[in-house]
């Protein structure tokens, strides 16, 4: 059956171009003649009935902005069989018949598990961490990697004038593509992600005495989230060496600000898509890019494809560091 009045939500961790994909949700599901309804604060609007019309208006001066309009949450509740069923109910209840949720890999399981409850879904993924296995790309990676690649260069800047070593956390929980990437563009002389097993020795000490002998005298080290242990590893990269060396924990700055060009345009296209996939009454797909070109997967399958770790990148990064 195709979707007459639908609604949107964001939902996990918030990312930088979430609002473009809900106005481009608003706009094309309108432009089709469906109603369509925003969720507030994630999975959990659907249970409290946080739910108001969107009009053309409503997504106006969004698109620029970081953060989501529509509010975000972890839910607890509806991650539990009793509390699908309830936002399901509440989706009847206000005739709602299709939803795009625009999230991580946890928001696509409730999708899942709403679709399978009765209310057909369409992920599209917005999370900073890249960590869609069945994307290539997700909406607010390039802004949150921008970001990080933005504040290590300004700690480069102190870092070269005191001759010391920075040891620099970037977010990444189970994914280490932000590190690997701001790794390469800051020129870091050793970055450590959860993919790769390191040791302390040989993938960090080494590299930094072989560097100084080539007559190299400031060091970055980005660490991925997933990796942790920043404080540890630089107090024993000060003693082993004996560079002074800082710490620092980027946080949730990578999280903010106005989302790059490709996040927005690529959330345009993600939302677009999303909608079309409601209009001609298909259900628990998820909305990825493949090749540059948007497409879209059983939402079950794609939880199910393997992560691929861009091994010859991790290789560049290795070799272009010395
Ligand atoms: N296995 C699951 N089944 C049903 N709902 C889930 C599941 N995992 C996560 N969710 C819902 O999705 C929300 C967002 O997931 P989370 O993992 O926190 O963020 P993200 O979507 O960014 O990965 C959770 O708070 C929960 O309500
Ligand atoms: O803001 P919170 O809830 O502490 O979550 C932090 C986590 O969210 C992220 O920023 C994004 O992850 P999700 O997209 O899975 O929510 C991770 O990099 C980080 O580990
Ligand atoms: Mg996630």
């Amino acid at each position: 059956m195709c979707a007459k009045k639908i609604a949107v939500l964001t939902s996990g961790g918030d990312a930088p171009g979430m609002n473009a994909a809900v106005r481009a949700v608003v706009r094309t599901a309108i432009s089709f003649g469906m109603e369509v309804y925003g969720v507030r604060h994630g999975y959990n609007g659907l249970l409290t009935g946080e739910v108001q019309k969107m009009e053309l208006r409503s997504v106006s001066n969004i698109i620029q902005h970081g953060g989501t309009a529509l509010f975000t949450a972890r839910s607890p509740e509806f991650n539990t069989p009793e509390g699908v069923q309830k936002a399901a109910a509440k989706c009847r209840e206000l005739g709602i018949d299709g939803v795009v949720v625009v999230g991580g890999d946890g928001s696509f399981r409730g999708a899942r598990d709403l679709t399978g409850a009765g209310v057909p879904c369409i992920g599209v993924p917005g999370t900073i961490d890249n960590d869609i296995s069945s994307s290539e790309y997700t909406i607010g990676y390039d802004t949150a990697m921008n970001t990080a690649m933005e504040m290590i260069d300004r700690i480069r800047d102190t870092t070269e004038s005191h001759d010391r070593c920075s040891v620099v956390e970037v977010m990444g929980r189970r994914c280490g593509d932000i590190a690997l990437n701001t790794g390469i563009a800051v020129g870091a002389i050793a970055t450590l992600v959860p993919e790769v097993k390191y040791d302390f020795e040989k993938d960090i000490i080494e590299r930094i005495r072989y560097a100084q002998k080539t007559g190299k005298r400031h060091f970055i080290v980005v660490v991925a989230e997933g990796v942790g242990h920043s404080e540890d590893i630089c107090k024993r990269i000060q003693e082993e060496t004996g560079i002074e060396s800082r710490a620092t924990i980027l946080g949730h700055v990578q999280r903010g600000g106005s989302p790059t060009l490709r996040d927005r345009v690529v959330a345009s296209q993600m939302g677009y898509h999303a909608v079309e996939l409601l209009r001609d009454g298909k259900s628990n797909r998820v909305v990825v890019m493949q090749g540059e070109r948007i497409v879209d997967f059983d939402i079950t399958e794609a939880l199910e494809m393997p992560r691929v770790f861009d091994e010859k990148l991790y290789k560049i990064s290795q070799d272009l560091s010395r």
